[in-house]
């Protein structure tokens, strides 16, 4: 597998995502820029990041009907976007329009969905009707997208290894809610460290403020690099 780590550029000024990009080797990591930069800098961002040599994920997490995503879906793969996705939670007939859409038009952006935010709790997960567990409700969303013709899901680390034994090795499973031994666990309630995400099954981790909050950002980089090496290194 290369290039697991996906820095997520979580600015609200190109400026700053871009001095962000300048401490990331393309050759080893890839970026994410989501809505907090793509509402404040629009395609401008993905544009000035394929320019340095990045694969861009575009984490949009599109949610709508079917024509409207796999419009969005379209639009974002003609940005040349290496990666783009949508909420699982909008149901298969939306996913498998969107995937179809990129299909027809041969192009290789791949497209994942989100299945529960790694934010949620079971509690949380409950207060919005859904009474079944997390590791049930993300099961059942990503057999969906699977059968829907999607490349993967974004989900916690915590069920990469439930979703690789169901699903298989190919089917992309990427983890944000990393969190290395130094960082803070902010907002996220399912959470595992970078060597615990890869030995799961993650297919590619995202990681935004362990990074780009750190005091040192290079510093925290490196160590997350080399954490990530000692596992691939066993393989
Ligand atoms: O379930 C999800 C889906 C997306 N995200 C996004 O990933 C990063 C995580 O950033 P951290 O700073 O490492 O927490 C962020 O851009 C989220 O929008 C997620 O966290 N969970």
């Amino acid at each position: 597998m290369q290039k697991p780590i996906i820095v997520a550029l979580d600015h609200d000024r190109l400026d700053d995502a871009l001095a962000t990009s300048d401490l990331i080797d393309p050759a080893l990591c890839r970026v994410k820029v989501g809505k907090e930069l793509f509402t404040s800098a629009g395609p401008a961002a993905v544009n000035a990041l394929h320019q340095r040599g990045f694969d861009v994920f575009l984490d949009l997490k599109f949610h709508d009907i079917p024509n409207t995503v796999a419009k969005a879906v379209l639009a974002a793969a003609d940005l040349g976007v290496w990666m783009v996705n949508v909420h699982a939670s909008g149901g298969e007939a939306m996913m498998a329009h969107a995937a179809s859409a990129l299909a027809q038009r041969n192009l290789p952006t791949k497209l994942i969905a989100v299945t529960v935010l790694t934010s949620m709790s079971e509690s949380d997960l409950k207060q919005v009707g859904v009474d079944s567990g997390i590791d049930a409700q993300v099961l059942r969303l990503a057999t969906l997208a699977q059968r829907a013709g999607l490349d993967g899901v974004v989900c916690s680390a915590r069920e990469s290894a439930a979703l690789r034994e169901a699903l298989g090795d190919e089917f992309l499973k990427v983890t944000p809610g990393i969190r290395p031994s130094f960082a803070a666990v902010d907002d996220q309630q399912r959470i595992t460290t970078p060597a615990e995400a890869l030995t799961n099954g993650s297919t590619h981790l995202v990681i935004g403020r362990p990074i780009t909050r750190a005091k040192t950002p290079r510093e925290a980089l490196a160590l997350i690099q080399r954490e990530v090496e000692g596992v691939l290194s066993t393989r």
